[in-house]
């Protein structure tokens, strides 16, 4: 996967310079200061854009970290310290870090509202902080100077537009990398982004780091602008109203950095021109912020994704018409599972038992997945196979008993940690990121740099659509397909598949049997298999365990447990157990 999309760089690169030349040059002084503001603003806005925009957390507090920038600049400035204003601003930006790290601490443990909360609380202290305490310069009036060559409004126009530029091609980059992508695996579920290997702790304190550094700069650029600054250039409210144009227009992407930038610095000229209260523009950005909360998805997203659908429906249309040519795909022959013999234990659960308050979910379950098998987990509804998986792979905290990892204790060891030494799993629901193509997903999942053809190959494998195709426009049962390619793409030790073939076809799910018993011959993966569709398991596990009421009341190999009375009557009216 290339980290840098070359055409949208270079069209944002022409752009950028396009506007350096040409606005100081057309623009009235007013207007220039005014363009000053709406680029500082969109600086500001790349900072909610990492943190609302692709983490999705609620942060009420960025003008805060700029209002850190900008007190660095000046107090260096004061102080006549050495390096100028480039190195101010740089270590204004690294001031803000610390405190953003500070205020992500409590993201780990809480979300939503409440962390919008805290996000406010602290907002509101540093509001209180800076009217108590003027900004350095201020009482005496030693004013901030612009720093050669950018003295002048129209060339220090020039000098935000480059920062932006920079700012913007590394969060591009980091966007490509695997932690830009967690991001948005973390907006969707953080679940699924700890089972990929993802340390859900440290990719969101990256994001408040990053943030804090952008937002610390933008107010280094406002000081630069000002030369002076005052408490209300960072007043809690316009935190408040960026934050409203951020959900709205969508930040992380550049050209909506750029809008709310302009919204942000020329609303208040336009409530001004047509007569209307300050506070009106905040009303409209609250009501635009409501409207892209009720869709899930800002302006940007929703543009972009648009646009990237046309292509990928061209893109499928032509591969579907490709396959038509190529004749259908011939009905898949099973070869009958192996019997697993004396093969070495892969993964190994002895006695696991969940307790959920009363309901004893799991009771001393004991289970073996032999190297390189495909082994079934099966019951009714409520027997507790997916407190299975979710216990094994870490989900569950607490519970008695053992899990072994090709001979390794992984009791204790957190999900994300799970997933790194070897233990993938897919989930009933799947909350795959609709932003991400499934190339990135895969990416995601592999945990590693994956060759384009391995990703193709991947993808073929399991009956997915081209890589470059979003998730957005790929169908649920795909979507379940595609997770279990993300978690084979990470070559674990054992893959733990809950219910893959939920949603497909008779047919397909045939299809998919046939593809899972080549997984541990073809990719190096055992699978531990949960279905209630039981020709499936039938074809395709060579060992099953069956549970009830989270008890195992049948294990063997598969022929045998299904033939069994007590696995026949358990089922009774909640499947179709085939005859053997
Ligand atoms: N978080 C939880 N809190 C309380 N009870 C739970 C929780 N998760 C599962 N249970 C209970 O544990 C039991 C086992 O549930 P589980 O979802 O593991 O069953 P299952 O075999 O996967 O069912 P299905 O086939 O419907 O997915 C059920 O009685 C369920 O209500």
């Amino acid at each position: 996967m290339n980290l840098v999309d070359k055409r949208g760089l270079g069209i944002g690169i022409g752009l950028a310079a396009l506007a350096c030349v040409a606005l100081p040059a057309v623009l009235s002084p007013y207007w220039i200061y005014l363009a000053i503001s709406a680029v500082v603003s969109a600086v500001i806005m790349q900072s909610f854009g990492v943190i609302v925009g692709r983490v999705g957390i609620m942060s009420l507090c960025q003008m805060s970290f700029a209002a850190i920038g900008a007190w660095v600049v000046l107090r260096l400035n004061v102080a006549e310290a050495p390096g100028g204003f480039f190195v101010w601003l740089l270590l204004g930006g690294l001031a803000a870090v610390p405190v953003g790290v500070a205020i992500g601490l409590p993201a780990l443990r809480i979300r939503g509202v409440n962390l919008a909360v805290v996000t406010f609380g602290f907002a509101v202290s540093a509001d209180i902080v800076w009217n108590a305490n003027p900004f350095p310069g201020a009482k005496d009036l030693k004013m901030l100077d612009r720093p050669e060559p950018f003295v002048t409004d129209g060339a220090y126009f020039v000098f935000v537009v480059i920062v932006f530029t920079v700012l913007a091609v590394i969060l591009g980059v980091i966007g490509k990398t695997r932690l830009g992508l967690s991001w948005y695996e973390l907006r969707h579920s953080e679940r699924s982004a700890a089972s990929h290997g993802i340390s859900v702790a440290r990719s969101k304190l990256a994001a408040f780091a990053i943030s804090a550094f952008i937002a610390g700069i933008g107010g280094g650029l406002l000081a630069g602008q000002l030369s002076l600054v005052v408490p209300s250039n960072f007043a809690m409210g316009q935190s408040l109203a960026l934050f409203a144009v951020a959900i709205m227009i969508g930040p992380h992407h550049p050209e909506g950095a750029v809008m709310g930038g302009i919204f942000g610095a020329i609303m208040p000229t336009i409530m001004d021109k047509v007569s209307l209260p300050q506070d009106f523009g905040g009303v409209l950005f609250g009501v635009g912020a409501l409207l892209a909360l009720r869709s899930g998805l800002s302006q940007t997203d929703l543009t972009r994704m648009r646009k990237r659908e046309r292509s990928a429906r061209k893109l499928m249309k032509e591969t579907e018409e490709a396959g038509t040519e190529k004749g259908a795909e011939a009905a898949p022959v099973l070869t009958p599972p192996r019997d697993p013999g004396d093969r070495k234990p892969c993964l190994s659960v002895t006695g696991l038992t969940v307790r959920f308050g009363e309901v004893v979910a799991l009771d001393a379950v004991d289970l073996t997945v032999p190297e390189g098998a495909v082994v079934g987990l099966i019951g009714p509804n409520g027997a507790g196979k997916s407190t299975f998986i979710s216990a094994v792979t870490g989900f569950v905290t607490g519970y008695e008993g053992k899990v072994e990892l090709a001979g390794q204790a992984l009791d204790k060891i957190d999900p994300s940690t799970r997933a790194k030494r070897g233990l993938r799993r897919t989930f009933q629901t799947t909350a795959i990121a609709p932003e991400l193509t499934q190339y990135e997903y895969l990416a995601i999942g592999a945990g590693r740099r994956l060759p384009q053809a391995e990703a193709d190959e991947l993808l073929e494998f399991f009956g997915c659509p081209p890589g470059e195709v979003p998730v957005s426009i790929v169908d649920a049962g795909t979507r379940r397909l595609l997770d279990v390619a993300a978690a084979i793409a990470a070559r674990p030790k054992v893959a733990l598949l809950d219910e893959p073939a939920a949603g497909q076809s008779a047919a397909e799910s045939l299809r998919l049997g046939s593809r899972l018993t080549e997984v541990p011959g073809r990719f190096g993966v055992s699978i531990l298999l949960v279905e209630h569709d039981m020709e499936l398991v039938q074809a395709t596990c060579e060992q099953v365990t069956v549970l009830d009421f989270g008890h195992v009341i049948a294990s063997g190999p598969t022929g045998e447990v299904l033939a069994d009375p007590a696995v026949r009557a358990a089922y009774l009216g909640a499947a179709d157990v085939p005859a053997s």
